[in-house]
This record gives structure tokens, sequence and C-alpha cells, in this order.
């Protein structure tokens, strides 16, 4: 638990440092010239000869897919969830989104997770727009992951910026990296939680949560 709040705390810390460099100076990240070289370095290595009419433009297409597959460094998750509303006429339960689907890339072999995931918060005096919720998983999703951190941090950000009674997100995804290569198991898929205040204290409200997303 103290190492996921640590790497928790660590992709933020980097997060922020990369948003900050990215709104002050490029200074610390590659040109586009330099990453287009090193995916013509990765053509060579499978094989390929990046001379081909196919393959001309690709370098640059796959700079262009990183940068928006890659667009959470950009972004500040607890900015998202800025801007709350309280007149609400007293709603105080469960607010859930079920069914968040995502992709995001494994920080050990960068290649696809694909998944779900279902947050939960139970308000105390202010809600937030839904859509903000759903750019939080995005905002993680699009940087290099493990499926613990990014529940660890979509869980962590509500708590702290919205400071409700509880936070509930579970998410469930395939690795292709245990799809497509290595052990080469189709079709598992791994569950991780994380519950905080009353979903984590009373059973009650986390098995509610849980029947929530199986109905
Ligand atoms: N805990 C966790 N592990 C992950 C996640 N995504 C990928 N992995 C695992 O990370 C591990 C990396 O293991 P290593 O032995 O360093 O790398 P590897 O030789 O490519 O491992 P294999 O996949 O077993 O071939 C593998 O077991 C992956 O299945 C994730 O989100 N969370
Ligand atoms: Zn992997």
């Amino acid at each position: 638990m103290d190492a996921i709040l640590k790497n928790q705390k660590h992709a933020d810390t980097s997060a922020k440092a990369a948003a900050d460099s990215a709104s002050t100076s490029h200074a610390a990240r590659p040109d586009r010239a330099e990453v287009e070289e090193a995916v013509l370095t990765l053509l060579r290595w499978v094989g390929e000869d990046p001379k081909r009419e196919g393959l001309i433009e690709t370098p640059a297409r796959v700079a262009k897919a990183y940068a928006e597959m890659f667009s959470g460094y950009e972004q500040d998750a607890a900015e998202e969830l800025g801007r709350t509303f309280e007149e609400v006429a007293g709603y105080d339960d469960i607010v859930l989104m079920r069914d968040l689907s995502f992709h995001s890339h494994c920080e050990h072999h960068m290649v696809p997770i694909i998944g779900k995931a279902h947050v939960a918060y139970l308000p105390d005096g202010k809600v937030v727009g839904l859509s903000k919720i759903a750019r939080v998983v995005d905002i993680y999703a699009r940087r290099l992951q493990t499926q613990e951190a990014m529940t660890a941090q979509i869980a962590g950000v509500i708590q702290d910026v919205l400071q409700p009674r509880g936070v509930a997100v579970m998410v469930e995804a395939e690795h292709m990296c245990m799809a497509m290569r290595g052990i080469r198991k189709q079709g598992s898929t791994t569950i991780t939680t994380r519950f905080t205040g009353e979903f984590r204290n009373n059973n009650e409200e986390q098995q509610r949560f849980l029947s929530l997303i199986r109905g």
C-alpha cells in the first residue's frame, strides 16, 4: 500500500514536472526529429525497410499517435475536478459511473492495457460534473501505467480534491503484454480496487458499490 502511495505521489510529481516543463520549455524532451529517428530504428529492429513506400510517413504518424496516447502527462487531474456544484437538492447518496472504458499502456512493455473503470463517491456537500470523472480516468490512462497505480491515482485525486465521504474505484483490464507475448494468456482480466472513507470502513457501502457495478 505504501509503495503504491509512493508511486502515486511520484507519478503525480513527474506528471506535474512534465506539465510544467511543457508549459515553459521542451528542454527535457526530444524534438520530433529525434522521435522519428527512434521509430526508424525500431522499424529496422523488427526487420523492416523504412524506405519502402508504405513506411515513409510512419515515423511521423507514430510520433503524432504517441503525443495523443500519452497526452495525460500534459494534464492535471486535480484541475479537472476543480469546478464543483452544491445545488443538488441535498443529494448526498452514491454517485457511480460504471463502465468508463479506457486505453492505457503498461510501463513494462509499452503495450496496451484495455479496460473499464467503475468510479463512485459519496458526496459531502459538493458534486462534480460527471464528465470530469471520465476525464480523470483518461488523464491517468494516457500515461505509462501499472493497473494498481492507476487505480490508486484515480481514487486519490477524487478524495483529495472533492473530499467526499468515500471513494470507490474498480478497474478491470486486459493486459496485451500477457496476451500478445510472454505468457500469451488471452482473455484474462485483472481486477484492482481502491476504497477510501466509508467505502473502506463500512462493509455495507462497499457491498452496495460492488452489487451496483455487477447489476
Ligand atoms: N502488477 C502488475 N504487473 C504488470 C502490469 N502490467 C504488466 N505487468 C507485469 O509486469 C511483469 C514484468 O515482468 P518482467 O519479468 O520484468 O518482464 P518480462 O520478462 O517481460 O515478463 P513476462 O511478461 O513474464 O515475459 C510481468 O509479469 C507483467 O505481466 C500491471 O499493471 N501490474
Ligand atoms: Zn507489460
